[in-house]
């Protein structure tokens, strides 16, 4: 699988790297104990970094497409995936750093390391993700945070109380190393998506962060 992306001219001569989290994090809390941090252009070389994880082969990321039951059909899951557990070799030593970063700057409020690294693949505007809580494991009675770092096209990240709540949808346009972190009750308080857009985007990957047990 080949994709073009459309570089800034910015990014074009960056390494794939990682800025400080001692600044530039900024809190936003919402309701029931939930809040986000957003971390504008965290990792650099965000370019260079999408390319490697989709060259395809032993240097890249072996992409999955998961199917699940839609109104008694079997449907492919509208993006790719990738999970990578504590023991397996992750495809990039930047992920590695991301963790150990994350986990330092986090370590008094999560007590507890980040240990895993999921990704999904968003071809275009078509891919998405419905609403959800990523409640599988402890998270479903505990408070936990999710990681989320975004390269390749910009798309919005956009999350909700329970239940709905018209009024009160959050919207964030992820791209470009930008950091997003879900903290607090997130996950079991409130929701959160991917929406497909009619707009011509390009591919996207997400590449998230998660402790021991969540997912
Ligand atoms: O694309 C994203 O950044 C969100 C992905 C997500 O919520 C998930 O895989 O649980
Ligand atoms: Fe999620």
């Amino acid at each position: 699988m080949t994709f073009v992306l459309q570089g800034s001219l910015l990014d074009q001569v960056e390494d794939v790297g990682l800025r400080t989290l001692d600044t530039g994090v900024r809190r936003t809390p919402l309701s029931h104990g939930a809040w986000i941090d957003v971390r504008p252009g965290w990792l650099t070389g965000a370019d260079e970094l999408f390319t490697r994880l989709t060259l395809g082969g032993a240097a890249g990321v072996d992409w999955r497409s998961e199917r699940r039951v839609m109104w008694d059909k079997e449907v492919a899951t509208p993006r790719l995936l990738r999970f990578y557990g504590e023991s397996e070799p992750w495809p990039d030593p930047v992920l590695a750093q991301a963790r150990s970063m994350l986990s330092a700057h986090y370590r008094e409020e999560l007590g507890e390391p980040f240990t895993t690294v999921g990704m999904c693949l968003y071809r275009d505007g078509r891919d998405s993700v419905t609403w959800h809580g990523d409640r599988e494991g402890r998270a479903s009675r505990q408070d936990t945070m999710v990681a989320i770092v975004s390269i390749g096209a910009p798309r919005a990240l956009v999350l909700r109380p329970v239940g709905g709540g018209a009024g009160r949808t959050v919207r964030h346009v992820l791209g470009h190393g930008d950091l997003l972190v879900m903290g607090g009750s997130c996950q079991r308080t409130w929701e959160h998506a991917v929406p497909k857009t009619s707009t011509p985007v390009g591919p996207r990957i997400s590449i998230q962060f998660r402790p021991h047990d969540i997912r």
